[in-house]
């Protein structure tokens, strides 16, 4: 079973204009939408609609956060949540027929006792894996998330800003930055692709057995002690990235939970994030009948790093 964390929860609201606001002027939005969000939180939405048994968890408060628990629960994701004082966030994306914009909010101030309550919740789902996802709210640091990951044998993976994964000092089975985290977190370039996987060497031995580096409409590569792999993302129509990169890694563990190799389980990874980059939000499309755009997926691989 793999059980989400989402240290910084959030209500995401995504409004499609057609014209971007102007400064004194009032722009009306002709669509809008209100999901659950947070990295953790969207990882478990997307494996559920995987099949793959999957518990969300992390600390909620307020309306928001009662918004959060009821939606999960009415779409049948399972959640064991801890209450906080303070107000889960709302993160708004504006949408453009050319163009996304998003704001994502600070968050509530959570405390290092919520982290007790949190480990006690864990413990208690007893997880195989552990993915903890998204930013840190003010209160936190990244010792909270080095917490999780030495407080039991379950593997921890982790999706969080690069500063967080250059200042972690527990061992992770996996960490998923996109191109502008892998830089943060390395300090190195990544304009090529040849950099990319630089930088994920560098970010390899910095205490991660597998990196994966989500690399947008350039798709994704894939360092792990064997070899190193790069899939392609494939050619679709792009509403909305958001959610991208916490589906690409849901792919990538709902296949990995099935059996499948480092190389299929990415490619998986970068089938499931075609269809989720194509609606609004986080919206959850069909997952099912992935056979047909995985083998699209064109995967190339190789043990030597020294090329
Ligand atoms: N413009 C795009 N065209 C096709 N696929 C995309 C595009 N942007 C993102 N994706 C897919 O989503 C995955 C994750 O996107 P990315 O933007 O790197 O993640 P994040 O949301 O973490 O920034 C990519 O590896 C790719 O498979
Ligand atoms: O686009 P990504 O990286 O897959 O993550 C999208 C999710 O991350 C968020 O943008 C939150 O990110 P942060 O926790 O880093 O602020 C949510 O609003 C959204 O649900």
């Amino acid at each position: 079973m793999i059980l989400t964390v989402t240290l910084n929860p959030a209500v995401d609201h995504t409004l499609t204009v057609d014209d971007f606001p102007e400064a004194d002027r009032v722009a009306r939005a002709n669509a809008a939408r209100v999901d659950p969000g947070g990295k953790g939180i969207n990882v478990s939405k997307y494996l559920a609609e995987l099949e793959t048994e999957t518990v969300a968890t992390g600390v909620v408060g307020d309306f928001l956060g009662r918004f959060v628990r009821d939606r999960l629960s009415a779409g049948e994701i399972e959640g064991d949540f801890v209450e906080i004082d303070g107000r889960t966030r709302l993160n708004t994306t504006i949408l453009t027929d050319d163009a996304e914009f998003k704001i994502n909010h600070d968050g509530p101030r959570v405390s290092a006792d919520a982290i007790d309550e949190l480990l006690e919740t864990i413990e208690r789902n007893a997880p195989d894996t552990v993915v903890v996802g998204g930013s840190l709210p003010p209160g936190l640091g990244p010792d909270a998330i080095d917490r999780i990951a030495r407080a039991s044998d379950w593997e921890t993976v982790v999706d969080v800003g690069g500063s967080i994964l250059e200042a972690l000092e527990a061992s992770y089975a996996l960490c998923k930055p996109n191109r502008e985290e892998l830089a943060t977190a390395t300090g190195r370039p990544v304009n090529s692709l040849e950099d990319c996987y630089d930088a994920v060497e560098t970010l390899r031995r910095m205490g991660y057995d597998r990196v994966i580096a989500s690399l947008g409409a350039d798709g994704a590569i894939m360092s792990t002690p064997e070899e190193r792999i790069h899939a392609g993302a494939l050619e679709t129509e792009v509403v909305d990235t958001v959610g991208a990169g916490d589906s690409l890694l849901a792919g990538v563990l709902a296949a990995l939970d099935g059996g499948a190799t480092d190389r299929e389980a990415l490619r998986t990874g970068v089938a499931v994030a075609s269809r989720v980059v194509s609606v609004p939000g986080t919206d959850i499309p069909p997952l099912d009948e992935l056979a047909g755009t995985t083998d699209r997926v064109a995967v190339s691989a190789s043990a030597d790093r020294s090329r």
